[in-house]
């Protein structure tokens, strides 16, 4: 169900700065960025390296300060918080889904989806519910290093869900999956976005994974250069000329 239009967005940015300092001189990561990501939306991020894709990321799960302008995800403002109530919100609130999958090794993949839950009523029912969802409920014994790469991002992308956040952050997380297993996890991101209501922010290079968002991002020198809305069809080609021209404007 499509949420009333009078819902503030998920996920807003607003004049974001971030700079870095680099031996002697500062790389400006983050230049006057301005973003703002409505509920069920999935947007893909795309932009040469170094243009400031994955900054952009961090700073939205408030794994980076930034240097002015400001972050609201679900209507808070990520500077009000202090470290602790940070660490807690981001937890309960932000998804966040690498491409190096960060699973805990020596954890099963059921154990490893709990582990953002405080423990709850009804937890073990949301575990089996997640974990059916992602098409994982058979492997939930298995530890990280038993599963495939595909699987283990799916583990990854249940235990980002499993409190329920109001956004789910992922930084290329097709980098470390062969191209079939990397759209099927496409296909799980789009069904979240579009089945499930999620709100999904997507960094990559690939205008295969970009193709199944609503909107394309483009980021050059850490600013907002452009953005396209796709046209649905899943279309790499139109992707790639979108992108091209956003980087020649
Ligand atoms: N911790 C850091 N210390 C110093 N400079 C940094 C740091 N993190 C990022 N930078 C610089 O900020 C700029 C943006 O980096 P960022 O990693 O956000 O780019 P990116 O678009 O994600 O690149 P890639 O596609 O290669 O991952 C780069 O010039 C980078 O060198």
């Amino acid at each position: 169900m499509a949420p009333p239009s009078d819902t503030p967005p998920p996920l807003v940015v607003a004049a974001v700065t971030k700079t870095f300092d680099q031996g002697n001189s500062q790389v400006r990561a983050l230049d006057g960025i301005d973003l703002s990501v409505r509920a069920g939306e999935f947007v893909a991020i795309m932009g040469a390296s170094g243009s400031g894709k994955s900054t952009l990321l961090h700073a939205m799960a408030g794994l980076t300060d930034v240097n002015s302008g400001s972050i609201r995800v679900d209507g808070r403002d990520l500077a009000s918080f202090n470290d602790a109530a940070l660490t807690r919100f981001r937890r309960e609130r932000i998804g966040l889904v690498f491409q190096a999958f960060n699973l805990i090794p020596v954890l099963s993949a059921e154990d490893n989806v709990r582990l953002p839950a405080a423990d709850q009523p009804g937890l073990e029912t949301k575990i089996d519910e997640v974990m059916r969802r992602l098409g994982i409920e058979a492997r939930r014994k298995h530890k990280p290093d038993a599963l495939s790469g595909g699987e283990q991002q799916r583990v990854a992308i249940a235990r980002a869900l499993i409190t329920d956040p109001a956004i789910l952050l992922a930084d290329e997380p097709t980098g470390s999956l062969d191209s079939v297993t990397g759209q099927d996890l496409c296909r799980l991101l789009h069904e979240l976005s579009k089945n499930d209501g999620r709100t999904l922010c997507v960094v990559t290079h690939e205008p295969t994974v970009a193709m199944w968002a609503d909107r394309v991002v483009v980021l050059k020198d850490g600013r907002v250069t452009a953005e396209f809305a796709t046209s649905g069809s899943h279309d790499p080609e139109a992707i790639s000329e979108g992108y091209r021209k956003a980087l020649q404007s």
